[in-house]
């Protein structure tokens, strides 16, 4: 049976809308190709190679394993992997995106970056490539006549390069040759310290039509804030995994190191990635939120109770990584809990002040280090679900929804388990796709839990 496989003719690499890729290659005069695929971690994997030989050959591919593998190059146990990818490390096949095509801006030789899209051999789009899973839920919505519209907000933070992983990271020293003091949040003078890294980050940013919007100084030290116009779902998590890439670029052009982490510092808030989102009518454009003179629908309702009724669920999106938890736990403004409330920022779900036409929820569950296409593609699972079953939200909260009491996950073990439970948001987004996130995140639970903290030399060496 299994040599069938074999026989399959892979999915056609070129197609028409290649002609005007070619074209744009041609006229930019591109040599070099990065052929791009957002794997797990939301991080960029892929080949480089010349641009003659990427437009000539039949097929782009990389092995199904790179989706199966750990932030420590671990493979989760062969039981737990066992019907979700060929036991043989077979190829994935590769199809670009040609709407994703930009320059590299911080090359010398001119190159082009594209995003791909993953196929198996037989031509269906691979179950676990984050980008599909993505597609899948806005497959649903497309169906339904409606349009998710969502604006992510991403926070990061400069740092002092580190190589050495026991040192605990620093904040870097400015232009004005101190490292900052206090806190300073909206802070101008205090992004001016870093102006020569940012005015290189626009000019990237603008030469790969990346569409960031507000740039603001966060509330940590050398926290910053990128906001970006809201956009089509799938455009807002590609424009995410650029910008990632390419603040890390600049940063360390100019010798800092740009970070996702959660919770960089222990004594610093972390960084999150709050998601705006709305639902347009197909064809009329209207926002299916609001009335026109701003009474809350009550397809809003539903989408907002599948928010706070999926979201412990969904919590592996959010919070993906050990050291999410830690921002969960002890950031500043990280809800822990799936309360809403008009411009509360203490709950999960915070509605701003808007005009009928601009109605959203802001979910901010979402650390900065989530992949972009999980992280969008769960939180429209769950709203799709509330609309699906048409759930009711809870009463709004008017003061510090903290007091209510905490009912996320505080554990990546307990959101792990949460997500095991069977739950129409696995069929959402694809059971083998879970199955697999899941075995990847328990492997990296598994492997962090083997190292001896310095808190245990510290406390326990002596002591116990
Ligand atoms: N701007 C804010 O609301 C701060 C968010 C906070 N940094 C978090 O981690 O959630």
């Amino acid at each position: 049976m299994r040599h069938v496989w074999f026989n399959q003719q892979p999915k056609a690499f070129m197609n028409n809308e290649t002609d005007q890729l070619k074209q744009w290659l041609k006229e930019k005069g591109i040599t070099e190709i990065e052929a791009l695929v957002p794997d797990m971690t939301g991080n960029a994997r892929g080949k480089i190679l010349p641009a003659s030989k990427y437009l000539n050959s039949e097929t782009t591919r990389l092995p199904e394993a790179i989706f199966i593998q750990t932030v420590t190059g671990d493979w989760p146990d062969d039981d737990a992997i066992e019907d979700l990818v060929h036991p043989a490390d077979v190829d994935l096949y590769l199809q670009p995106d040609t709407s994703s095509v930009r320059m590299v801006p911080w090359v010398e030789e001119p190159t082009a970056q594209i995003i791909h899209d993953c196929y198996t051999a037989t031509g269906e789009p691979h179950p676990l490539a984050p980008r599909n899973v993505l597609k899948r839920v806005l497959a649903l919505y497309e169906k339904e006549g409606l349009q998710p519209i969502v604006a992510p907000e991403l926070e990061f933070y400069l740092v002092q390069k580190n190589t050495d992983a026991d040192f605990p990271l620093q904040p870097p020293v400015g232009r004005s040759g101190r490292p900052e003091r206090a806190r300073q949040s909206y802070s101008i003078d205090a992004v001016n310290e870093f102006d020569p890294l940012f005015e290189e980050m626009y000019d990237f940013c603008e030469a790969m039509e990346l569409d960031v919007d507000t740039l603001i100084h966060e509330s940590g030290a050398a926290q910053m804030e990128i906001n970006f116009e809201h956009a089509d779902p799938l455009s807002r998590a590609d424009q995410v995994f650029l910008f990632k890439r390419t603040i890390r670029e600049v940063a360390m052009r100019h010798d800092v190191y740009a970070t996702f982490l959660a919770k960089p510092m222990q004594n610093e808030p972390g960084s999150s990635m709050h998601i705006h989102q709305s639902l347009l009518r197909v064809g009329s454009g209207e926002n299916v939120f609001a009335t026109p003179d701003g009474e809350l629908t009550q397809t809003f309702k539903h989408y907002l109770a599948g928010l706070q009724t999926y979201t412990p669920a969904a919590m592996l999106f959010y919070a993906p990584n050990v050291n999410s938890y830690r921002r969960i736990l002890f950031g500043d403004a990280a809800p822990n809990n799936t309360h809403w409330g008009f411009d509360n920022r203490t709950a999960g779900l915070r509605i701003p002040i808007s005009a009928p036409e601009a109605t959203r929820v802001e979910a901010r569950f979402a650390g900065s280090d989530v992949n972009p296409y999980l992280a969008i593609a769960a939180t429209l699972a769950c709203g799709y679900l509330g609309m699906k079953h048409k759930l009711q939200p809870t009463e709004p909260v008017l003061g510090d929804a903290h007091e209510l009491g905490a009912n996320l996950p505080k554990t990546l073990e307990h959101a792990l388990s949460l997500l095991q439970q069977p739950s129409e948001l696995i069929d959402i987004l694809g059971e083998k796709f879970v199955q697999a996130y899941v075995a990847i995140k328990y492997k990296e639970y598994e492997t962090f839990f083997q190292v001896i903290s310095s808190w245990e030399r510290e406390y326990l060496l002596l002591n116990v």
